[in-house]
């Protein structure tokens, strides 16, 4: 549905040039929810706004459904423009407007009847529930009803595409799952194909399907979301990662566990969640599990969790009950461990 080929976005001032985004190219499929994470000035709004050409690539391909935008003659970029909607973390409201002219002054702009308009306007207000506010001006709305009429303003033209751009990150934690809620529902019942970018894992693990992690311009892991929680393979993912963990243990307690066997991060993935698997360590191996810490995350495709136990017991048992873990499809680390726990 979308592909990047090869994107280059570089900033020139007087005296300087920033590369933005360095070569990335990436794959998005019809219906998926894609994020893009990264820290503040990793170029995930730079990246966002080359795919509907608000910013032109240096170099590169944006292929949306076999097109190439930026071959694109300016009338044929409008054009294919408006099946690809973007939502902003300001919500790019006219505050001097209602929400009716909100809405509607787009449409009227790309010609469609009054009736239509109408029909549109009450449509998507009741989709994003709220026909009460029809008449309300911006300033009369709070942060989340206000990014509601921005959806329902992008979604008045029937995208293909809706490009979030930190579309949560201005609003309190609660009214950011209720508008992530209204993302899924618009992906489920309309098959719009959503492209994200966020700092925040929660936005990611609660609806994304794949996710790419960006850092100095470039795309340095990207993947499914359970594996690429279950196996981050680069650094700043698995700091993206391990800050979802609580770090609960001191050191001195850490240093004396230690002594007494080996401490393993277990991480537990799908079916292997619902399984009380460590359970039977002590009747079937005579290991004891003593859990220190422990986390569980809702993903889209199913539970990820994490614990830090220490293992006791005998060495060749605690061996053999480790490939019975791993046999179960646990995911068992320890090297990892002191990255994991982070004590500061
Ligand atoms: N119009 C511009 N002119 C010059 N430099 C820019 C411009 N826009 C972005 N940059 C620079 O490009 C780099 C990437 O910025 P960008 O906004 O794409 O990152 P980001 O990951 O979206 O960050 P944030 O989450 O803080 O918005 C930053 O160093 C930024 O200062």
């Amino acid at each position: 549905m979308i592909t990047l080929k090869n994107i280059f976005k570089t900033y020139k001032t007087k005296n300087s040039s920033l590369v933005a985004v360095n070569d990335v190219s990436l794959n998005i499929s019809k219906g998926e929810i894609f994020g893009i994470i990264g820290y503040s000035g990793a170029g995930k709004s730079s990246l966002i706004r080359c795919v509907n050409l608000l910013e032109k690539p240096d170099k590169g391909q944006v292929i949306v459904n076999g097109q190439d935008l930026t071959l694109l003659t300016e009338k044929s970029l409008r054009e294919a423009r408006k099946k690809i909607g973007m939502i902003f973390q300001g919500f790019n409201l006219l505050k001097t407007a209602t929400v009716y002219e909100n809405i509607s002054l787009p449409l009227k702009l790309s010609g469609f009847s009054t009736s239509e308009i109408d029909r549109r306007v009450d449509n998507y207000l009741s989709i994003v529930g709220l026909e009460d506010k029809k008449f309300a001006y911006p300033n009369q709305l709070s942060g989340g009803q206000k990014q509601r009429v921005a959806i329902a303003r992008t979604l008045a033209h029937e995208p293909e595409i809706i490009l979030s751009d930190e579309a949560t990150s201005a609003l309190d934690p609660e009214t950011t799952e209720s508008i992530l809620e209204l993302l899924l529902k618009i992906n489920k019942e309309f098959g719009i194909t959503i492209l994200l970018i966020t700092h925040e894992m929660s936005v990611i693990q609660k609806i994304c399907d794949k996710v790419a992690v960006m850092e100095n311009g470039n795309i340095v892991e990207q993947g499914c979301v359970l594996d690429i929680y279950s196996h981050p393979k680069h650094p700043t993912t698995k700091k993206f990662i391990n800050s979802l963990f609580p770090k609960q243990i001191s050191p001195s307690v850490l240093d004396s566990l230690k002594k007494r066997g080996p401490i393993v991060s277990l991480s537990f993935v799908g079916s292997s969640a619902d399984k009380p698997l460590l359970a039977t360590l002590p009747t079937k191996f005579n290991v004891f599990p003593n859990i220190l810490s422990g986390h569980i995350i809702q993903l889209k495709k199913g539970p990820f969790g994490k614990i830090i136990v220490s293992l006791q017991g005998d060495t060749s048992n605690i061996s053999e009950s480790i490939i019975y873990l791993k046999d179960q499809g646990v995911i068992v680390e320890g090297d990892e461990l002191e990255n994991v726990l982070q004590f500061s």
